[in-house]
């Protein structure tokens, strides 16, 4: 597909995208003046880019950090405009970028240094009374049949998209409406069909996100080997980093029900085996959209048996965060992607494609706050 609609902005008053600037971004730097002991320098940094990100222009200096020549390349297009003319996918990615910098995240000489700043509220998920009571179901899950139990971890891996720490910040999300589009059964055709690359899970939140994804990636290594990619920093809240990872095997091991402990167990050993991988790279970090992968991450997608994406910010990532019609098919949207790739994600932005025609007018009459509202989930597949 080569005529591409026009970029979802953050100037439309009254817009999703606006009101994350306006309303969510405020809160997000209140939780972190909260959680930690910031010095000034670090308080007043914090506190003028959330103003400068409201209403100001794009400063000329480069944010520190790895991808330095990318966003050098970005910063001399974009230094002078104002924040508000700025694509969605960008201005969020690059607010996420100047946070870490604020906070001296990659400063070697400062003693907050590689201090993740998210990590109070990460925790407090990991810690949290939800992920007892869904280790709880995952225990009742082994009396059940192998399809129907390996559906399930499917499922709680979709819905565990809803514990984004981002979209928390001022939303509660009111239960689970629907699956509106359901392509499980290819997931698995895939899985089990006759691919001899890894199948690659592309992380989306750490706590009870990862969690289930742990889960489920436990049952895709009864056939196949994973790859399972991290961010590898702190970015939009709650994504999951190598730490969170080991941090959630270790409330595996020491949840008191025997099946979880056992699930923690084959996951430690299948990293040391190598039958599960950790990686991560820094794309996974950038405003870039899938369709202009690094040469490295093409090849690795090309020769996986089978991609999962996680989440809606990867979802944006993969369909282009433009304004499509939502009835465009997922299929001819996302046909320039390297190898076969599968969707999960609960719907939390305006961004929506494959939906069939009259389950649109349905969920538009319904359900008008379906796209944003984190009630309504997707499983879509490209192969
Ligand atoms: O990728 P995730 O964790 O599912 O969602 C990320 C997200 O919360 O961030 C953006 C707003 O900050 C939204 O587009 C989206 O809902």
């Amino acid at each position: 597909m080569d005529d591409l609609p026009p970029r979802i902005g953050i100037d439309r008053p009254g817009s999703f995208s606006r009101s994350v600037f306006q309303e969510r971004h405020p809160v997000l730097i209140a939780n972190l003046l909260d959680d930690f002991p910031y010095p000034p320098r670090i308080r007043a940094r914090l506190e003028a880019l959330l103003a400068e990100s409201r209403d100001g222009a794009v400063p000329t200096a480069v944010p520190p950090g790895p991808n330095a020549p990318f966003w050098e390349a970005q910063i001399a297009e974009c230094a002078g405009r104002p924040w508000r003319s700025l694509p969605f996918l960008w201005a969020e990615s690059y607010f996420y970028r100047r946070i870490l910098h604020a906070t001296e995240y990659f400063a070697p000489d400062s003693p907050w240094y590689g201090v993740d700043l998210f990590a109070p509220q990460k925790h407090a998920q990991l810690d949290g009374p939800e992920i007892l009571s869904d280790l709880d179901a995952y225990t009742a899950l082994a009396e059940r049949e192998p399809d129907e139990r390996r559906q399930a971890l499917l499922h709680a891996a979709l819905w565990g998209n809803q514990a984004d720490l981002g979209f928390r910040t001022i939303s509660a999300i009111a239960g689970q409406a629907d699956v509106v589009v359901d392509d499980s059964a290819a997931v698995w055709d895939l899985i089990d069909g006759p691919g001899e690359g890894p199948v690659i899970v592309v992380a989306d939140n750490a706590g009870r996100e990862i969690t289930a994804d742990l889960a489920l990636i436990d049952a895709i290594l009864e056939t196949a080997t994973v790859e399972l990619h991290l961010k590898p920093h702190p970015y939009f809240v709650s994504d999951a980093t190598g730490q969170d990872v080991l941090a959630t095997l270790a409330a595996l091991a020491a949840n008191p029900n025997k099946p979880v402990q056992a699930l923690a167990q084959r996951l430690r050993e299948a990293i040391r085996d190598e039958r599960l991988i950790l990686r991560t790279h820094g794309f996974y970090v950038l405003p870039s959209t899938y369709r202009h992968l690094p040469p490295d991450l093409a090849d690795d997608f090309r020769a996986a048996t089978l991609v999962i994406l996680k989440g809606d910010l990867n979802y944006r990532r993969l369909v282009g965060d433009r304004e499509w019609d939502a009835t465009a098919p997922f299929g001819e949207v996302v046909d320039y992607f390297p190898g076969d790739v599968a969707a999960l994600r609960t719907a939390k932005s305006d961004l929506a494609v494959g939906i069939p025609p009259a389950r649109l007018t349905e969920l538009e009459t319904g359900s008008p706050d379906w796209r944003i509202s984190g009630t309504h989930a997707m499983i879509q597949v490209l192969h």
